[in-house]
Parts: structure tokens; C-alpha cells; sequence
């Protein structure tokens, strides 16, 4: 292994999260722009899935910030990855931390924190990655007056007091709303402690305001704060962005080199769908630099590449590779077998989360790093997850996932992180009454469950409705017999519990020649009257003088009749059985308060109920 040293750092890698539209897309092009600029004289260059900015271009860049500059440019370069969101950032990652040095959040300054701004946070933080908040869209203050590609500083210092204030005012009600995130923040200006809070950095990828003070933060921080994680080191650390099919070279995977090198030739070993793929590096591609366009071929081949960078690998077999597995080369004195085992332990490790009883949803996402994540959020969630998969949703996932209407309704859904339905799964899933939820937010995938479970929950509670029994104690008034049978009428007071229209009551006798218990059905209520009004319900201690009830039996049942199959001195119970525990068990427990199930306890035994 190389000497490790702090002189000896390699490029960190750096990714944009943030809300749709809030300008990761435009700021990535604004500092790429020089390029196209300065026919690349500065030595920016277009890598595969990622742009590289060498120390030259950020000395460049920056120098409009005068003294507030670094003093020195210890890193190579910085790594931009150039896909923007959490496809990217969920798959640079390995063994579920991130291989993402510092990201970069983008938020709108007329707009605030939004939905994806939260879930961007919460990845940041499940991952431990330190971050800086882009605040973009500075040029949309009002009357804000701009000097392109200045720094901030003196940009915000030119502006009227009028565009200050409301510059001022925005900054605080974002530092108020990431409060409510449990975050500190500040204008990175004044920040004396980064590691308690999070710089704030205005921006414009309209003007260029700003990102000189950004890429100046941005090599600040990774050089001061994380040199221990950017030392060079030879050990290989790669991993796969994407898993594209391109014409000429059939399927190749982008990959991002973090750490060490990769040669044409190499044995690599990568995570597929159906189990391990070891293949040869073909070919190790960067795209043709700009000025280079009148050269036929697309990209410039590599004998070898060192990190940290990105790059496409050419191989055969690579049909089934999934993005955000790792990518690992077997040397002459690796066991292929060990590296196979390790490559895959990342999918082992997440089918570890699918729910030994076999209930719960079903999960599908977009690559490795995005289903990782979701089902992070799951098990935080308390969701159990009963099955996953890799890729978009086809029919043969959708009859995986249907196994559980039958076993648990509730957990008959497919939660489909940023991936694509194809038309036969969606039918199928609509003729087999699954749920299928797609989103690219993974709390909304969790909030439409959250409320279909919520319904299906309802639901039941109106179906079962009918066979679920309270309990309920009750005597009759002496003296009450309105109607001897069919049906019985007569004055009670309920003694405990709470009695409803539809439960059935039973008297418990003892056979006076077997001495045997008996449990006499008298029927059902149907109608509750207090004071001439009829009523649902009627709790402990509310009858009062009494309450008068109707009780009735089905045709199928033989009327019982007062004086010889209960009396005056009977209590009365409501008729629970096994089933109606149940029932009350599963769909009526915020219904049932403490002293109710002590009441079923009691029943239980005074009706034989195992
Ligand atoms: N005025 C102004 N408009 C901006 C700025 N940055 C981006 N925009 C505009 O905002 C819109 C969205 O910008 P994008 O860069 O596509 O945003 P994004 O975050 O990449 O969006 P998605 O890729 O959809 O997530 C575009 O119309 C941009 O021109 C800025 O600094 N100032």
C-alpha cells in the first residue's frame, strides 16, 4: 500500500441534491461553462458521469475573491458528479456509508426548504455526509442588480438597501425552517464552526454570483475538514453510477473511481440481478475533449486510470450489473470466490430486511444505493417489507407481490421508488387489486401507503363491524318485563362495559339434572330506548333509571321466553367469542380502553371462551 499523506490528497468527490427546479442543473452547467469557454484551457474536463476541476481552474475561478481565497489548493481537483439528485448520490456509495466527500444542497432562495430539500436531508444525514446549502436564484430578488460571476460578498454590498433587507429576511426564515430540521445554519461567511453548522452560500447560475465563493468553500472545507478520508491510498474503491447499453458496445457500466486504479485487461467483479458477474475490462472510456470533436470516435480509450475519477468500462456480460453495487478487481492472489461473496453481500444484507413472518410490502427501486435508502426509511417506519427487487416493475414482480392478498390485504402494495411500471404490470396489478405507488420522494411513497393503509384499516372496521362483540354486563330494572319473548323487551341498567344495537346476550344457567353450565342465547339487541328517544349506544352508570331494549332472535333460533329460560335475578352478558376477540383485536382497538379488555378477560372465563 502507497505511503499515506496529508501532502498526497486525491480529488473529493462532490454531488448536487436538492428540490426539482431549483437550479442544480444550470449551477452544474455555470461552472462548467469555462470550458466551453476557454477551449479547456483551464483544464476542466468531461469525464464520464462526472466533470473534473483541476486545481489551475479553481485558482482561475476563484481569484475574483481576492483575500477570501484559500490560501492554497491542496486537493488535485474536485470530482463533480454531474447527474443531479439522489440517483447519484444513494449509488456512490459503499457498505451503506457514502462515497460522496461533500454535497452540495440547492435551495431556492424565493421558495425555501421543499419536499425534496427534506428528503435530500435526511439522505445527508443517514449517510453522515457534511454538506453546503447552494441558496440559488439570488438575481431573482427584487431589483437585485447583477455583476456576473462576481463574488457575493461584494455583489450584495453594491445592491440598494431595499434588495439587502429582503436578501437578509430570506436568509432568515431559511435558517428558521432548517432550524425546524434540527439544523444550524449561517452565511458561510460568518460561519466560525463548521462543524456545527451548515454554510450558506448565495448563489445565481443565471449571473455566476456566488459560485466562485462556492467552489472556494468547497475546496476549504474538503482540504481543512476531511484530509484523513482523501488521502491517497491504492486500495481500489469503485463503484457503479449506471448501467447503460450503448450502440458499438453493447451494456456498460459507468463507474466512479474513488480510490486506486483500474487497467484494461482487469478482472472485475460486480453485483448482478441474477448473482455474481466476473468479467475483463474491455475497455476503460473517457468522452473526446471538446476541440477534439473532429476525431470520429467518441471516446478516448485508457490503458489505465487513477482515481479519483469518472469512467465508462466496456465488458462483456454485463446485462444484469446493478448501479450502486461496487466494482472490485480480482488480483493474481484473490480468491474470486471470496470477491464474488463480498460483491453480493450488499444484496444479501437488504434481503436481511424482508420480514421473517413473509407479511409486508413490496419494494422496487430504481438501482442499489435508492433501494438501500427506502428501505432504511422503511424499517425506521416500522413498514414490513415482504419482497424487493432491482429495475423497473414487470408483471413477474407484480405475482410476487400478489401472493399477500391473501395473506395480509393491508400489505398488497408494490412501493415503487423511482422507477418505471411497464404497461403489463400495471394491468395486471389493476386486474389483481394490488396497489401500485411510484414516486421519486420516498416519504410520499410512504405518506400514500400511510393513508391506503388507513382506509384499508376502515374499511374492515365496516365489514367486521357486525361480528365484533363489547363487552358488556347488565341486570334488569325489577319489576321492567315489557314483552316475555319474541322479541323480549325489558328494562335494564348496564352494570359495566358499553351496550350497543346489534350485540347479542346470552344468560349463563346451570342444568338443574346435569348440573352442566348452559349458556342460553336470548338473541340480539335491536333497539335501545332511554327517555322514549332510541339510541346506539349506552355506556356504564349513563341508563340511570334504566333504558329499555329490544332483543330479538333469527328465524332459525328458538325464541326464548322469560321466566323459563332467564329471569329477573339473570345477569346478562354479552355473547363474545373467540372470533369476536379478534375481530375487536385486530380492527377496534382504539375503541376498546383498558377496563374493556380486563371485561373480555372476565367473560372469557364466565362463557368458557379458550
Ligand atoms: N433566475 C434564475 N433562474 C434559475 C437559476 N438557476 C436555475 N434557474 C432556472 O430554474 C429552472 C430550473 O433549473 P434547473 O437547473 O433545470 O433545475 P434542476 O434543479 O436541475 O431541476 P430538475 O433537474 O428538474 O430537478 C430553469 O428554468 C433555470 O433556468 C438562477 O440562479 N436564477
Amino acid at each position: 500500500m502507497a505511503a499515506r499523506s496529508k501532502d498526497d490528497l486525491r480529488s473529493p468527490i462532490c454531488c448536487i441534491l436538492g428540490h426539482v427546479d431549483t437550479g442544480k442543473t444550470k449551477l452544474l452547467d455555470k461552472i462548467r461553462q469555462t470550458n466551453v469557454q476557454e477551449g479547456e484551457a483551464g483544464g476542466i474536463t468531461q469525464q464520464i458521469g462526472a466533470t473534473y476541476f483541476p486545481a489551475d481552474a479553481i485558482v482561475k475561478k476563484t481569484a475574483v475573491l481576492g483575500p477570501d481565497r484559500a490560501e492554497e489548493v491542496k486537493v488535485p481537483g474536485l470530482l463533480v458528479i454531474d447527474t443531479p439528485g439522489h440517483e447519484s448520490f444513494t449509488n456512490l456509495r459503499t457498505r451503506g456509508s457514502s462515497l460522496c466527500n461533500i454535497a452540495i444542497l440547492v435551495v431556492d432562495i424565493m421558495h425555501g426548504l421543499e419536499p425534496q430539500t427534506l428528503e435530500s436531508i435526511r439522505l445527508l444525514r443517514d449517510r453522515k455526509t457534511p454538506f453546503i446549502v447552494a441558496l440559488n436564484k439570488i438575481d431573482r430578488l427584487f431589483d437585485w442588480k447583477a455583476i456576473p460571476d462576481n463574488s457575493f460578498q461584494d455583489s450584495l454590498a453594491k445592491q440598494k438597501p431595499s434588495v439587502q433587507d429582503e436578501f437578509q429576511r430570506r436568509v432568515e426564515q431559511t435558517q428558521v425552517a432548517f432550524a425546524e430540521q434540527g439544523l444550524n445554519s449561517t452565511l458561510y461567511y460568518k460561519n466560525k464552526n463548521f462543524a456545527k453548522y451548515v454554510s450558506l452560500v448565495p448563489t445565481s447560475a443565471h449571473t455566476g454570483e456566488g459560485i466562485p465563493d462556492m467552489l472556494n468553500l468547497l475546496v476549504n472545507l474538503t482540504q481543512s475538514r476531511m484530509s484523513d478520508k482523501l488521502m491517497y491510498i491504492t486500495e481500489l474503491e469503485c463503484t457503479v453510477l449506471e448501467v447503460k447499453v450503448i450502440e458499438g458496445l453493447g451494456t456498460t457500466i459507468d463507474v466512479v473511481l474513488v480510490n486506486g486504479w483500474l487497467h484494461e485487461g482487469d478482472k472485475i467483479v460486480v453485483c448482478g440481478l441474477n448473482g455474481p458477474i466476473v468479467t475483463q475490462v474491455r475497455a476503460l472510456l473517457t468522452p473526446q475533449p471538446m476541440r477534439e470533436l473532429r476525431i470520429k470516435s467518441q471516446y478516448v480509450h485508457h490503458k489505465s486510470v487513477k482515481a479519483a475519477l469518472g469512467v465508462k468500462i466496456s465488458a462483456p456480460d454485463l446485462e444484469k450489473a446493478i448501479a450502486g453495487s461496487r466494482l472490485l478487481v480480482c488480483g493474481p492472489d484473490d480468491d474470486e470466490e471470496d470477491l464474488k461473496e463480498e460483491v453480493m453481500s450488499d444484496l444479501t444484507n437488504l434481503m436481511s430486511s424482508i420480514d421473517r413472518s413473509g407479511h409486508g410490502v413490496w419494494v422496487q427501486a430504481s438501482t442499489l444505493g435508492a433501494l438501500e435508502a427506502l428501505l432504511e426509511f422503511l424499517k425506521t417506519s416500522k413498514i414490513p417489507v415482504s419482497g424487493i427487487n432491482i429495475g423497473p416493475v414487470h408483471r413477474k414482480d407484480v405475482v410476487k407481490a400478489s401472493v399477500m392478498l391473501e395473506k395480509a390485504r393491508e400489505y398488497a402494495v408494490m412501493l415503487c421508488f423511482d422507477v418505471k411500471v411497464d404497461k403489463e404490470a400495471e394491468e395486471m396489478a389493476e386486474e389483481l387489486g394490488i396497489r401500485v405507488f411510484t414516486a421519486d420522494i420516498i416519504y410520499h411513497l410512504f405518506d400514500r401507503y400511510v393513508e391506503y393503509n388507513a382506509a384499508i384499516t376502515e374499511q374492515k372496521r365496516k365489514d367486521q363491524a357486525p361480528s365484533a362483540v363489547f363487552p358488556c354486563v347488565l341486570k334488569m330494572v325489577p319489576g321492567a318485563i315489557f314483552n316475555k319473548k319474541d322479541p323480549i323487551i325489558i328494562g335494564v341498567d348496564v352494570v359495566e362495559g358499553a351496550l350497543r344495537v346489534g350485540t347479542p346476550i346470552c344468560v349463563v344457567k346451570t342444568n338443574s339434572e346435569t348440573g352442566a353450565r348452559e349458556i342460553n342465547t336470548l338473541g340480539k339487541v335491536t333497539s335501545i330506548e332511554m327517555n322514549h328517544k332510541s339510541i346506539d349506544i349506552v355506556k356504564k352508570g349513563q341508563a340511570g333509571g334504566g333504558v329499555a331494549i329490544k332483543i330479538e332472535c333469527a328465524v332459525y333460533e328458538t325464541p326464548k321466553t322469560y321466566g323459563r329460560h332467564f329471569e329477573e335475578t339473570d345477569e346478562f352478558y354479552s355473547k363474545i367469542t373467540r372470533q369476536s376477540i379478534d375481530v375487536l383485536k385486530q380492527s377496534f382497538r382504539n375503541d376498546m380502553s383498558k377496563e374493556d379488555w380486563a371485561l373480555i378477560v372476565k367473560l372469557k372465563k364466565t362463557l368458557g371462551v379458550d
